[in-house]
């Protein structure tokens, strides 16, 4: 390991972008498959593998959502979540704010207590096994309509003490954040904190619809701002936080190579961007390696590392008490450097 990766390994870090379906692992995928009977169009991991070759975020998605047919019962959710903190706990992530997709499992007769409880064990489990700590963001599907969004919201009722906030995701062409105004500012008066995948194959227009329609307390990629001065202007002033993905980039097409990653830029810009894994089993590395990966295409230095993991913290749902600790646990690492 280079002096920089060991760096990386240590630095306490928030991961704030992270769909738990996207971090089943192949492994897990084949073993849930067997465990339940369901079905899979692949005979072997390795055939599961070969599969994870896409040229857009709808070719990932097609893969994303038929692999998520193998999650079944309360135990699979907290399996799944366990496996994703114990690398995560790995990788010095000490704190996660983990994306669910509901509609992608109740839509196939899985309850939401199902999906929402199994998801919470494994949280309770990984905060005993390992002191880290979780939120849960619900995410409707944008390829989905608003009155869908509406009825899982509904769903959510019983567990809105335990879930931070409302998220959009899935298919971003042609399902724009203002076709979802409404669900999002009952979330808010429900006292949910408010993101939205914006800017990832969208145009900056998708992003201002976010800003200013949605009203969002934090932008999911954001990677298509920068086109926009005025809008990159914006962002930064604002102080918002972007949750940027740089595996899940390159792997989604949205960068040709690593090298031309705009995560500099960004910083540069005044951004306050984040490093994260998005789809981690999808797009091959967690956070640690997200962050490796484009340190080394970018010649980011310490520095930079620190401010970003410094806008993991700034960037959550934590309480002001605990951003400062994480802060000064930031700080007590680089002097012990
Ligand atoms: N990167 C991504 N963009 C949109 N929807 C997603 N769902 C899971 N990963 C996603
Ligand atoms: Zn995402």
């Amino acid at each position: 390991m280079s002096d920089l990766d060991t760096f990386i390994a240590g630095l306490p870090k928030a991961e704030l972008h992270l769909h738990i379906e996207g971090s089943l692992e192949p492994e897990m995928m084949v073993a849930l498959a067997a465990r339940n009977g369901v079905a899979l169009p692949y005979a072997s991991v390795e055939e599961v593998r070969a599969a994870y070759a896409f040229s857009n975020l709808q070719d990932f998605l097609d893969i994303y959502y038929a692999g998520a047919a193998v999650l079944l019962t309360r135990e699979d959710f907290r399996d799944l979540a366990v496996a994703y903190f114990d690398r995560a706990a790995a990788d010095g992530v000490v704190h996660a704010e983990i994306f669910f997709d509901p509609q992608t499992h109740t839509d196939r007769g899985v309850a939401f207590a199902t999906v929402t409880e199994g998801l919470l064990d494994g949280m309770a489990a990984a905060e005993a096994k390992h002191g880290i700590t979780a939120k849960l963001i619900l995410c409707f599907l944008r390829h989905l309509d608003e009155e869908a969004a509406f009825a899982t919201l509904r769903e959510a009722e019983p567990w809105l003490d335990r879930i931070a906030g409302v998220g959009l995701d899935s298919s971003e062409v042609g399902h724009p954040p203002e076709k979802f105004a409404r669900v999002f500012a009952a979330a808010r008066a429900k006292g949910l904190k408010l993101v939205a995948h914006a800017g990832e194959e969208g145009p900056p227009e998708y992003v201002v619809q976010a800003l200013d329609v949605l009203g969002i307390d934090r932008l999911d990629h954001g990677n298509r701002s920068l086109e926009d001065p005025a809008l990159t202007a914006r962002l930064a002033s604002s102080g918002m936080t972007l949750t940027v993905c740089p595996l899940s980039n390159l792997k989604l097409c949205v960068v040709d190579d690593l090298a031309d990653h705009p995560i500099d830029a960004m910083l540069r810009s005044g951004l306050r961007a984040t490093i994260n894994s998005d789809d981690p089993a999808y797009f091959g590395g967690y956070v640690g390696e997200n962050y490796r990966a484009v340190a080394a295409a970018r010649g980011l230095s310490r520095d930079d590392l620190v401010t970003l993991a410094r806008n993991s913290f700034t960037g959550s749902f934590l309480d002001a008490a605990s951003i400062a600790a994480h802060l000064a646990a930031i700080d007590a690492y680089v002097a012990s450097r």
